[in-house]
Parts: C-alpha cells; structure tokens; sequence
C-alpha cells in the first residue's frame, strides 16, 4: 500500500472558512491589476501595475502586511522599474523546527483581447466562476494563502512551524526575482543548503474527469518537474532566384523537412526511469475495472502501459521528453523565395534523460548539416525527485483529503516549470501543485483564453492552506489515516 488512505474525516464547518462576499471581492479586485510578464526586448509598460497591486494587497490584509507583531516580518525585493518580489515571514510555535517555504508568483502572461469574449482584466463573475487573465495561474495560490495566513492570524493562531512566502515578480519570464531570493535567503536570513523542511509552489491542476474512467478531481502532486531546452533551428540556403522557376528545395522545405523529422521521431519513452511507476499505481485504487488489472500488473504489462504515450498527449507527456515547435518565421514577400527560415522549438525534458541526450536526438534525427541548431540561453535539466514517501508530502495529501470533497492525489511529475527550480538546493521535499479543483476544459484556459477560478474550488483551496498551516508540524499522522 503506498497511498494515504483518501476517507479522511472533512474538517469541520466550524473550521471551515467560507467563501464571503468580501473574499470574492478582494480576489475579483486583484485580478484587475495588469501585472503582466512582457518578454525581453518588449516594452516594458505594466510596473505600475505591480506597484498598485502591492498596494491593495497591503491595504487588504493589514495583520500581515501592517503589523506591530513582532513575529511577523516583510521583505521588499526591489526589481527594475519598482518592481518587487515580496517576502513574508511568520514565526512559528516551534523554534525547534526547520521553516517551511511557500512560493506563489504575482506576474501573469500577457492576454490577447480579441481571443477573449469578456476583457481579460475587467473580471467576468459569475455564481460559479470569476473569468480573468492570472484567475488561475497564479493569483489563485497568492490571494488563497493570503486569505488563509490573514485569517489564521486575526484568529489569534500562528503556525507551529517558522514560514516563508516567497512572491515573486516575474516567474513568467525567467524567475530573476526568485534567484535573487535564493540569495538572500543565504546571505541575510542565513538559510543554508537543505534549510527548509519544505517547500510548495504552484504546479499540476486537479482535473475532474481527467483521465478516461476516473471522474473524481485527480491531482499528481509534483513531486519533479520536467527539464526545460529551448533550441533555434536555421536554415542559411543561398540558392533562392525567382519565384517563378523555384530550386527543389529552399531554406523552408529544409527547415519544413527537419520539423516533420522531429514530430515524426519523439525523443525515447522513459517510461520507468522516475516515478510514472508510482504514479500509475498510485492511481490503481480509482481506475475502472477494464484498466485497473493492466495498471496493478506492471510487472507484467510495463511494455504496454509504456506504449500508451503513443496513443495520449497527456501519457506522452509523463512518459517523454516533449518537442513542441513554438516559432516558426520564413518569407517577407509572396515573390521572393527568402534565404533564411528559422524556427523554435521548445522541450520539455523528462528527468530520465540530459539535456545533451535530448541534444544528441535531435541531431540524430535532423541529420542534415545545413540545419543550424543553437541553444538558447535558460536551459535547465529536470528537478530533483521528492522521497515518495516524505512525510511532507502525506501531510499534503491528508489536508487535501480534508478540505476537497472526493479529491485523489497522488505523487507525480510537474509537466512545466516553476520558480521553485531556483530554490532546489534549500531542500528535498519539494511539491508543485494547485489546490484549486477545475474542470477538464478549463485546462486551455491557463496561458490560454477564458482562464478560470471556480468559486467552490477557491474556497476549498483556502481551506486546504489553512488546515495545512495549522498542522505542518513533525507529529505523525493521526492513526489510521495512513496505509505507507
Ligand atoms: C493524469 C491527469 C492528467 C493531467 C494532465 C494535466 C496537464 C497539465 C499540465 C500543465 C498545466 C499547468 C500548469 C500551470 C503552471 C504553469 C507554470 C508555467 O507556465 N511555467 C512556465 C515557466 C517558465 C519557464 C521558462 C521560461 O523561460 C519562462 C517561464 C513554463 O513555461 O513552464
């Protein structure tokens, strides 16, 4: 048995923060900032934006943000243009025990009106959902501990363990704000190598109707989090003329073919090389009984489990180092056959495989001298993994069982990046998940249009951090919640 058993009794309602006007509000108000992340060489005209949100957050929640407790510290880490990342600090109960660390980023991804039925930063609230850019990736996380810290302190509680929130500026575009706090944690606040018990940062999603047969909200809490390799694909081929009498080939055909040579050739399957194994038999207890003999027979059928990222995009994703061409340019005229064309493509690398491996693939595969393949800068191999039986990680689940109706969760690998990346040295139990449940169609919307927050979601996702706070301490499990 390797799961915590998921009968947890819910905490009860006197515990139970509920979901007021005032938290709606304070949360639909935050998603009118336009703290947007612009990529390098863009301009830059959203600061001010992050200066006012910081102000409205201060304003908010005045127990942590204007207190005379002396148990309760900010940090400001000053950025370009007056951006900050903001550090908070709670001392615990406990003096005794190593200090937690949570993350969550203020920054989001830019939003195209146009794809968007409602303005992205003008809030569409409904009864069941607030629709706007940042709803869920990430202000759910910050604005969720913020009312969960908030309401833990007006209660006269404090958390038995020391704790940190790290938000950071600028997670979207390359994490600089959560380097820096890397420092700092070192230099001022003297945390060494291995200093933090934990840490939790935003991560995997839990789906309803996630995986075929399984309806319940199903989460695979990060427990890794795939490698990141952007390569620049150049095709310099001189032999262009008039469009009228075309060569055979040209730098788009060379460039075209290479493309369809890597979707045609996916890097290897590493289907058993970090923890799909124990993901897959995590999920054995919720599968309907026409998988279920398959996924608790790995012994027997690992080849064929292996074979399903073939079949799945999501399968292929756990299983494989992913190659998604993301930029694409060639041509400036409709009669000129353009010298050079040039794409991007960006992987995700499963913690079985280097980055030099998933190098060596690609020429393999492209096999064509006269494509250019440059590294960009940023590349960083997969994360650590969690001990799959850390006692942080059973605390997570325990709490999540408590404060989600029907939820699943399971250890797993975090398919995209996070800031936590940076902070991989302060410890080794590390978890990448949102506590916030959202439909199977709802997934598009991060980084995409219509992103949502479900209302019932946000209120069980402040409870989660609040039960969470309340027992992050080292004491064991109560009996008989536990099958380790
Ligand atoms: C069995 C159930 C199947 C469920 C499958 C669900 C798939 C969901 C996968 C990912 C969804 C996630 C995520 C939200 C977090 C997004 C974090 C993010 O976008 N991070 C950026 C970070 C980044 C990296 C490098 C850069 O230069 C800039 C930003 C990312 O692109 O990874």
């Amino acid at each position: 048995k390797n799961h915590v058993c998921d009968h947890e009794a819910p905490i009860s309602d006197e515990e139970r923060v509920k979901l007021s006007p005032d938290i709606r509000d304070r949360m639909v108000k935050a998603l009118e900032f336009k703290t947007i992340s612009v990529e390098d060489g863009m301009e830059d005209i959203y600061s001010n934006e992050f200066v006012k949100f910081w102000h409205y957050i201060y304003e908010q929640y005045p127990r942590i943000f204007s207190s005379e407790d002396p148990d309760v510290q900010v940090d400001r880490i000053e950025f370009e243009n007056g951006k900050e990342t903001i550090v908070v600090i709670i001392e615990g109960t406990d003096r005794t025990l190593k200090p937690g660390l949570f993350i969550s980023h203020a920054d989001v991804v830019p939003a195209i009106r146009k794809e968007w039925t409602h303005d992205p930063f003008k809030p569409f609230v409904t009864e069941d959902f607030v629709q706007a850019r940042g709803a869920y990736d990430c202000k759910s996380i910050l604005m969720a501990q913020l009312e969960a810290l908030h309401a833990l302190l007006l209660n006269g509680e404090k958390p038995p363990r020391k704790t940190y929130f790290l938000f950071p500026h600028d997670e979207e575009v390359g994490g600089f704000g959560a380097q820096e706090a890397a420092k700092i944690f070192r230099e001022r606040y003297n945390i060494q190598s291995d200093g933090f018990a934990f840490i939790i940062d935003e991560g995997m999603p839990p789906i309803r109707n996630g995986l075929p047969g399984v309806t319940k909200p199903l989460l695979t809490i990060g427990y890794t989090a795939k490698g990141y390799l952007t390569v620049e694909l150049t095709v310099n081929y001189a032999k262009v003329g008039h469009a009228s009498i075309p060569e055979k080939e040209s730098s788009i055909t060379i460039l075209s073919d290479a493309l369809s040579r890597i979707n045609a050739n996916p890097q290897p399957n590493q289907f058993g090389k970090s923890i799909e194994v124990e993901m897959m038999e995590g999920l054995v207890p919720y599968l309907p009984w026409t998988i279920k003999p398959v996924i608790a027979n790995l012994w027997l059928f690992r080849p064929l489990v292996a074979l399903a990222a073939n079949f799945d995009k999501q399968m292929n994703a756990f299983f494989r180092t992913t190659s998604a061409i993301t930029i694409f340019n060639a041509g400036y005229k409709s009669n000129v056959i353009p010298i050079q064309a040039r794409a991007v493509v960006n992987h995700r690398i499963h913690p079985g495989q280097t980055i030099s491996q998933v190098l060596e693939h690609l020429e393999r595969v492209i096999d064509d001298d006269r494509v250019l393949i440059t590294q960009e800068e940023g590349a960083l191999e997969a994360d650590k993994v969690t001990p799959r039986d850390s006692l942080y990680g059973r605390k997570i689940v325990h709490s999540l069982n408590r404060t989600i109706k029907d939820i699943i969760a399971i250890p797993g690998i975090f398919l995209a990046a996070c800031d936590a990346r940076w902070l991989q040295d302060f410890s080794d139990h590390i978890f990448r998940f949102y506590p916030f449940v959202m439909e199977k169609e709802d997934l598009p919307g991060i980084h995409g249009r219509e992103e949502k927050l479900r209302w019932q979601s946000y209120e069980d996702g402040i409870n989660f951090y609040l039960d969470f706070f309340r027992h992050m301490d080292e004491n064991d499990l109560p009996p008989g919640h536990t099958e380790l």
